[in-house]
């Protein structure tokens, strides 16, 4: 459903590595699947001053690298509607923003109807986690926080006390209804149809517990490097990056029990209820960080980082569903291979046939649309009663009729001008988050162990996955 309000989306950061590999294609394919409001503009901003031209060729060419090969075809048709700003949280600049707004308003309710306040206006704060605040008050301060919609990106926060802090300074400037916390994660249509495949199915749902599940596992290996975003980086760190974020959240997507109903409400309250049973994490015994050999010679990192580019935790969910099951959570720069999975490693019922059994398995992949694996073990057709392990494959694009689906940022950005909030967290959730990764933050936060690019991190994170060890390895 495309919304017919103008809009302005004000892009914080545009010049930023997310904004390029993923706001600005997102953009291109909802202008291609006609999901924008006619009548739309985008205005950019960034701490240096750049031209209305660089802008335009920055847009086309992140498309063109990052984009889809349909959306390439009509990048060009995106820069019709651009304009960029200096920064808006600095003192001496931040006059540009009220400006540019005003001008794009005008023009874009011009020979209709209505009038420049009628116009949806969007900020995407595709910044670094410090600058959400600075240009949260800057928007008050300008007198630009009526009626707009904020988006901030993750993590929200980088502590407990600053994501109270951050908090309070957006609840002093905008209403909660104006504000969506983005995790991409819960906008992938291999994680929400996690719930739909449990409460849908009872082979599935009926085995969702601690009575056949022995481990759960969340694992995010990435071959991706940091070398063009090292500094943000640096500050963040891989748990702060995606484990309290992204991982936890999936991880709550798994856990979750049945929620009242469908609505936004019900889904984000079963979501966040379960957040709240996670147990504070023990860094000693449940955590391994690592960081990859050569991380510390990249340009924008110090001699003596300390950073993690690695982290393998063992969260533990004290609900009576899950009470005992260890749910292992996995992500890292410069790992062996790429792959976004939660595999359910499931008991065998009986003893009957030894230690033969399995593995018997439920994995889920959330790259692109997705798709479900079961591992099973079968007899091998023959005349003896051997046992081998079978798998079958369901990719979700595969399923007819045939679906149409959105990357998940563009499927975000839409439910933003729609209003849907359903995909996006709460402080109730994430002071519950934040509580759970607290202990990390403090003395007892293991040192990062070295690991070799291209390998699975750390050697000790395999000891975390016993007995079963990692379903994604060699
Ligand atoms: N990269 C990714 O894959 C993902 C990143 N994120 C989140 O997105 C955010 C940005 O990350 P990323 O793009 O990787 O980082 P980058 O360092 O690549 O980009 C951040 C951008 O923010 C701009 N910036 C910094 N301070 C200000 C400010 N005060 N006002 C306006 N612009 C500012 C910088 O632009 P300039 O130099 O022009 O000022 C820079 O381009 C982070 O919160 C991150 O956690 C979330 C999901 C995925
Ligand atoms: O938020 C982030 O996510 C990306 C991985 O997400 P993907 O869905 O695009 O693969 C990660 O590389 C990045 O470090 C992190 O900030």
């Amino acid at each position: 459903m495309s919304v017919d309000r103008p809009l302005v989306l004000v892009l914080h950061g545009a010049r930023g590595d997310l904004s390029r590999r993923m706001v600005l294609p997102a953009l291109a394919t909802l202008q291609r699947r006609g999901l924008l409001p006619e009548r739309w503009a985008l205005l950019g901003t960034g701490r240096e001053p750049i031209s209305g031209e660089e802008f335009d060729a920055l847009l086309r060419d992140a498309v063109d690298e990052f984009g889809s090969d349909a959306d390439r075809a009509g990048a060009r048709e995106l820069t019709r509607h651009t304009a960029y700003a200096g920064d808006v949280s600095d003192d001496d600049t931040h006059d540009e923003l009220p400006g540019a707004l005003d001008r794009l308003r005008r023009a874009l309710v011009d020979g209709t109807d209505l009038d420049p306040q009628d116009v949806l206006v969007v900020h995407y704060l595709a910044v670094p986690p410090s600058s959400f605040a600075p240009i949260t008050r800057a928007l008050h301060r300008a007198g630009l926080h009526e009626g707009i919609r904020v988006v901030y990106e993750k993590p929200y926060g980088t502590s407990p006390e600053s994501f109270r802090e951050l908090d309070a300074v957006v609840h002093e400037v905008l209403d909660e209804q104006q504000v969506f916390r983005i995790d991409h994660f819960l906008g992938k249509e291999a994680t929400q149809n996690l719930h739909v495949s449990r409460f849908a199915n009872e082979l599935l749902g009926g085995a969702w517990d601690r009575h056949h599940v022995a481990q759960v596992q969340v694992d995010v290996p990435e071959t991706l490097d940091v070398a063009h975003r090292a500094g943000f980086y640096d500050a963040t760190g891989a748990a702060l990056d995606m484990l309290v974020t992204h991982l936890f959240q999936v991880a709550a997507e798994v856990a979750m029990d049945p929620p009242t109903g469908l609505s936004a409400d019900d889904l984000t309250a079963a979501r966040e209820d379960v957040i709240a049973h996670f147990r504070p994490l023990d860094p000693g015994a449940d955590v391994v960080l690592g960081q990859f050999e050569g991380y510390r010679e990249l340009d924008g990192v110090p001699d003596d980082s300390t950073t993690d580019t690695f982290v393998a935790a063992r969260l533990w969910v004290d609900t009576d569903r899950w009470r005992g099951v260890p749910f292992l959570l996995r992500t890292g720069k410069r790992m062996a291979a790429s792959a976004q999975q939660v595999t359910l490693v499931l008991r065998s019922p009986s003893d009957l046939f030894g230690e033969d059994v399995g593995p018997n398995r439920v994995e889920i992949s959330l790259a692109g649309s997705g798709a479900v694996r079961l591992t099973t073990t079968v007899k091998r057709p023959g005349p003896d009663l051997a046992l081998a392990t079978g798998t079958a494959t369901l990719r979700l694009e595969d399923v007819e009729p045939e679906g149409d689906p959105l990357p998940p940022y563009a499927g975000l950005l839409q439910d933003v001008l729609e209003g849907d909030r359903t995909l996006f967290t709460t402080p109730r959730g994430l002071e519950s988050a934040w509580r759970a990764f607290e202990p990390l933050l403090g003395d007892a936060r293991p040192d990062p162990l070295p690991y070799r690019p291209g390998s699975w991190g750390p050697v000790a994170a395999d000891a975390l996955a016993e007995p079963h060890g990692w379903a994604l390895r060699d």
